[in-house]
């Protein structure tokens, strides 16, 4: 269980994911985009509505059942990316590394970036827009719902 919690709302991952389109239009031009899904499947159509790539590739790697990691498993391979050459890998973020280094062993020559990064998986990424500390798990916004919570003083009153 993570000890702490960043919320990323719509808004804010369209935004973040366009900050990543500024850094990675200067780098291009790209054959195409390879997002891994299914988190980098949202980040893959921002940037590639903004860097005007219409070629989408896809990776299925499963490595977490909600917060429990596993062992990576490659469920559908990017194929019409070859070796990754000229080709623009996304994802929503880095965290171990252990599904970026799987992707690396597949794509080894592409570009591989992400919208946030955690410390332990920042050295297997060209590009990301913001860090989080290991211990912080992020919500994303498909992951999540608005719901009510108590008023603070009535919350801290049953303490
Ligand atoms: O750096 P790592 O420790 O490997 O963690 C990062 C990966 O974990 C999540 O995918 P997940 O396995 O939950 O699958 P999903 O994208 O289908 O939700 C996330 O989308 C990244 O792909
Ligand atoms: N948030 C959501 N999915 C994840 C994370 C995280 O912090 N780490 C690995 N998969
Ligand atoms: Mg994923």
């Amino acid at each position: 269980m993570a000890s702490r919690y960043y919320t990323v709302s719509w808004d804010q991952l369209h935004r973040d994911s366009k900050a990543l389109a500024w850094r990675l239009v200067e780098r291009g031009p790209w054959k195409g985009i390879v997002a891994i899904t299914r988190g980098g499947l949202i980040p893959a159509a921002i940037i590639a509505r903004e860097l005007d790539c219409r070629l989408i590739e896809s990776v299925s790697i499963i490595t977490y059942d909600e917060e429990k990691k596993g062992e990576p498993v490659v469920a559908k391979p990017p194929i019409a990316a070859g070796d990754g050459d000229g080709w623009l890998v996304l994802d929503d973020l880095v965290d171990t590394g252990t599904t970026a280094k799987v992707v690396r062993g597949m794509l080894p020559k592409a570009h591989f970036a992400t919208v946030y990064a955690k410390p332990a998986g920042k050295p297997l990424v060209d590009t990301f827009v913001t860090e989080v500390s290991q211990d912080t798990w992020i919500l994303f916004p498909w992951d999540t719902e608005p719901q009510f919570v108590a008023p603070i003083a009535r919350s801290a009153a049953a303490k």
